[in-house]
């Protein structure tokens, strides 16, 4: 079985990551590392931890000119992870460098608009409707760019995966009934995502800040 719960080790500490993929790597997919972590650790980082056998989501969320983020693909060579994220808002050509530039084994999806931002956020950055329409348009212009999915809040998810039933929907935002909001805006629980189309459920905090974070893992994915 696939598990779909990738666990976000959202640490700069090496020695802290690893413990705790070593106490979940039974009860997720795989586990995300993000820019503290890449920033901290680099490349010898992101190998100790593939080291434990699970795969690696590399979530670097690559955003500038297109020769500049394929260069930063390039550079990743010999990692090879299994899902690595770029920003769609970076646009097509930058997208279509990006996929070009990574591994075959490498799925490159586009994050649409962050859960962390709401209606009033778009609006503030002069992105005009809600949403869901922005994420709409963002994933016609990742799959036009020959990308594998996209990053979307679990609101999203269901009309994304009716706009592209083959692609990946990896759906951050998720937290049990009752949990934390954190800095969160767009949230569903995580069967809410899963039932609604999501391949992939990105958890954090509600996880790595458990007192027993196996049990938290295995708790979460005994209700999807
Ligand atoms: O690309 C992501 O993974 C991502 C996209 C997004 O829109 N929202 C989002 O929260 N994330 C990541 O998902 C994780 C969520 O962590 P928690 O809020 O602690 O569950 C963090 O590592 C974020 O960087």
């Amino acid at each position: 079985m696939t598990r779909p719960i990738y666990v976000a080790l959202d640490t700069p500490d090496l020695a802290a990551a690893k413990a705790i993929a070593e106490k979940v790597r039974h009860h997720v997919g795989g586990v995300k590392l993000g820019l503290e972590f890449f920033v901290a650790n680099g490349h010898h980082g992101v190998r100790e931890i593939a080291a434990l056998g699970l795969p690696i989501f590399l979530d670097l969320k690559l955003h500038d000119i297109p020769n500049t983020v394929a260069k930063a693909v390039q550079a990743l060579r010999g990692l090879d992870p299994a899902i690595l994220t770029v920003h769609a808002s970076g646009g097509r050509a930058m997208m279509e460098d990006a996929k070009a530039a990574a591994p075959a084994g490498t799925k490159v999806v586009a994050v649409t608009v962050l859960t962390s931002l709401d209606g009033d956020d778009l609006a503030a950055i002069g992105v005009n409707g809600d949403p869901q329409a922005q994420v709409a348009r963002l994933v016609a212009l990742a799959r036009e760019a020959g990308l594998d999915g996209i990053v979307c809040s679990g609101n999203e998810v269901a009309a994304a995966k009716r706009a592209w039933p083959g692609g990946l929907f990896v759906v951050p935002g998720v937290r049990p009934a009752g949990a934390d909001a954190g800095d969160q805006k767009r949230m569903m629980t995580p069967a809410q995502a899963r039932h609604a189309g999501a391949s992939v459920l990105v958890i954090g905090r509600p996880i790595t800040a458990a007192a027993d974070p196996a049990e938290a893992a295995r708790a979460i994915e005994s209700t999807l």
